[in-house]
């Protein structure tokens, strides 16, 4: 089937979203934006916001506490019906009322996810007006990007689509990713490899030899066959291997690694 979906991960602190509607689609992709990227940028415009988002953005609020200062170059010309920060220096800030096809212009991404067809509609004609990027919750054919099922461990993010095919389907892949990684293991692994690589020395094919060589059976057990590994086994069992992730010292280099300069 034709998939030609490109994937990239966003810098959300370094954007700014707008999420219409703010029932339970709104809570749903708001849940995760922020589980995701709790340092993102949303302006929700909706004339009602559900119990369980408000209670979402209070416990974020609540966890910030007081530490987080306010943001001193913000001055909202419209009173916000309500304003959240959260400890990761992310903020949350909703208009009580219907879209206007102005609210567009301020930000770079927009989500509709009301509850209207007609609106979600007039959303995504406002978004084009203005060349910003849309995701129209219930008509896929007019998103520009679709949201996918994450998975993160440290510094790794795993994305998921089915391109449209099955959201379910995306979640339970993410919920048995995040049952196969273990997340102290993981982060370590890749805190590791990120010292042996800021530790090497010599010009730029050598490096990326010396880290193929190094990474070369990280994942074998899991691509060697029908051998299944126990949650994280794989990792855990390719962590472990001598001179593989332990010490950051180069391995012997015995040419035997891939070799991918992309
Ligand atoms: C992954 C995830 C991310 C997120 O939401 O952040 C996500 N949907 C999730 C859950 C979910 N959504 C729906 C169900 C009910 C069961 C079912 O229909 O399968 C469940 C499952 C559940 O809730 O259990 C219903 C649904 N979804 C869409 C439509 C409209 C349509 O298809 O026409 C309808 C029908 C509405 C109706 O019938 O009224 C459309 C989209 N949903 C997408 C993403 C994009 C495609 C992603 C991909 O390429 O796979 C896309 C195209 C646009 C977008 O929203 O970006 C998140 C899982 C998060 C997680 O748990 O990890
Ligand atoms: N993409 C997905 O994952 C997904 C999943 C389920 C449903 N859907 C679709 O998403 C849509 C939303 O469903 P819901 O359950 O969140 O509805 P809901 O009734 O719970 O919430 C609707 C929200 O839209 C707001 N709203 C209504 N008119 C508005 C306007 N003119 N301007 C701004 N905000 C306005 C309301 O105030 C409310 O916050 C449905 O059409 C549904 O088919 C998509």
């Amino acid at each position: 089937m034709d998939n030609p979906l490109y994937p990239a991960f966003f810098r959300l602190d370094r954007l700014e979203m707008l999420v219409v509607g703010a029932g339970q689609v709104g809570e749903e992709k708001l849940s995760f934006i922020l589980k995701s990227s709790p340092n993102a940028r949303v302006t929700v415009v909706a004339p009602w916001m559900g119990e369980e988002l408000q209670q979402l953005l209070d416990r974020y609020a609540a966890e910030a506490g007081a530490q987080v200062p306010g943001d001193a170059v913000e001055a909202p010309a419209e009173t916000p019906a309500g304003r959240w920060r959260t400890a990761a220096g992310g903020r949350v800030t909703w208009f009580r009322r219907e879209f206007h096809p102005d609210d567009v212009k301020a930000v770079d991404l927009v989500i509709a996810a009301t509850n209207f067809h007609a609106v979600n509609r007039q959303v995504w004609e406002a978004a084009k007006a203005a060349r910003r990027l849309a995701n129209i919750a219930d008509t896929p054919s007019l998103c520009d990007f679709y949201l996918g099922s994450i998975v993160t461990r440290g510094p790794l993010k795993v994305a998921i689509s089915t391109n449209g095919q099955s959201p379910t389907f995306a979640k339970r892949f993410r919920q048995w990713l995040e049952a196969e990684l273990p997340a102290a293991e993981t982060t370590e692994l890749i805190d590791n490899l990120k010292l042996f690589r800021d530790r090497l020395t010599g010009d730029f094919r050598t490096k990326v030899r010396e880290l193929n060589t190094l990474t070369s059976g990280l994942l074998a057990p899991a691509r060697s066959g029908p051998r299944r590994c126990p949650p994280g086994g794989c990792l855990l069992a390719a962590g472990s291997e001598p001179n593989d992730l332990g010490p950051a010292s180069p391995p012997e280099l015995d040419g035997s690694g891939s070799e991918n300069l992309n």
